[in-house]
């Protein structure tokens, strides 16, 4: 399979083998630019680190092309009392290609260009702690580019920043999408999404429409997504029952359960509901 593909089989990730995510089946085809929407706790992050493995499958599988995957978890999740500059936050990404304990200095070039590239000429020596959230985020995009992946997964990058930064950190991934990479972003500013993400997926725990963004982003695939997610069960056990839109990268489905656009869809969709309580095994 090409790098930057992202395959997912019958998929269920969860905590404690409770879903966060289940029943999901599809491809994200090399080169995808994809927003992951979906409200609060839909299982987005999840799905993220389900990816970079940092979650493993409780069914299914996830298969990607490459397993060098640049990641970018929320802000939230990221310690910035750790005692580094901004040189050597950015140098982290050169520890995948190059090892922990390769020398530094002839990758300085490449560190300050890509400092440049995200706005933060001269910042190079500056303890990390002492940024601001738009400075550091951008920071964490120049560590991004040192990867240097074909598989870039982002999650709400743009939350708490700026106009301005968010603008220039949306080019950045412009550029990564006219490059081939992959970019899966999880977003809540359906705006932005529209404005700049080709396909979207929603979420609500499960697959709702998965395709082009403006024939997803309907209003009610959204309020059915928002729906799902607030009538779910947090004590549920794994769910076996096939659901959810299938996906083959190109064709955009409903949960009307007719493939969409009509007469183009060959995946198949099954769309029953069900309640989560009581299927499958209990641990
Ligand atoms: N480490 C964990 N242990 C147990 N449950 C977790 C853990 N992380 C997330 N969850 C649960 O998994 C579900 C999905 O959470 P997730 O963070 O993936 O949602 P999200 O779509 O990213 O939400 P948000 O938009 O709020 O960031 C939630 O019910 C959450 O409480």
């Amino acid at each position: 399979m090409s790098q930057g593909e992202i395959r997912f089989r019958g998929l269920t990730l969860g905590y404690d083998r409770h879903p966060a995510v289940h029943h999901l089946d599809g491809v994200v085809p090399a080169g995808d630019l994809l927003a992951l929407v979906g409200p609060n706790g839909a299982g987005k992050s999840t799905l993220l680190k389900g990816i970079v493995g940092e979650v493993a499958a409780l069914d299914g599988s996830i298969e990607t092309g490459t397993r060098a995957i640049a990641y970018l978890p929320q802000a939230a999740e990221i310690d910035r009392t750790f005692p580094v500059s901004v040189l050597d936050l950015t140098a982290m990404g050169l520890w995948r290609p190059f090892g922990a304990w390769a020398s530094l200095s002839r990758h300085r070039q490449k560190l300050l260009d890509a400092l440049a590239a995200v706005g933060l000429t001269g910042f190079e020596d500056r303890p990390i702690g002492t940024l601001s959230g738009g400075q550091f985020q951008r920071a964490l995009f120049a560590r991004l580019i040192l990867q240097d992946s074909r598989l870039i997964l982002l999650d709400e990058p743009f939350t708490g920043i700026d106009e301005r930064t968010t603008a220039d950190l949306l080019a950045l991934i412009r550029g990564w999408h006219g490059e081939g990479r992959t970019v899966v972003a999880a977003l809540h500013d359906l705006h932005q999404v529209r404005a700049h993400f080709p396909s979207t997926l929603v979420l609500a725990r499960r697959p709702i429409a998965w395709g082009p963004t403006p024939e997803v982003l309907s209003p009610p695939v959204l309020a059915r997504a928002l729906a799902l997610s607030e009538a779910w069960d947090e004590a549920a056990a794994i769910c076996r029952h096939e659901a959810g839109p299938t996906h083959d990268g190109r064709h955009a489905h409903d949960p009307s359960g007719h493939d969409h656009p009509p007469g183009h869809g060959h995946a198949h969709h099954h769309a029953h509901d069900h309640s989560h309580a009581g299927h499958g095994a209990a641990p």
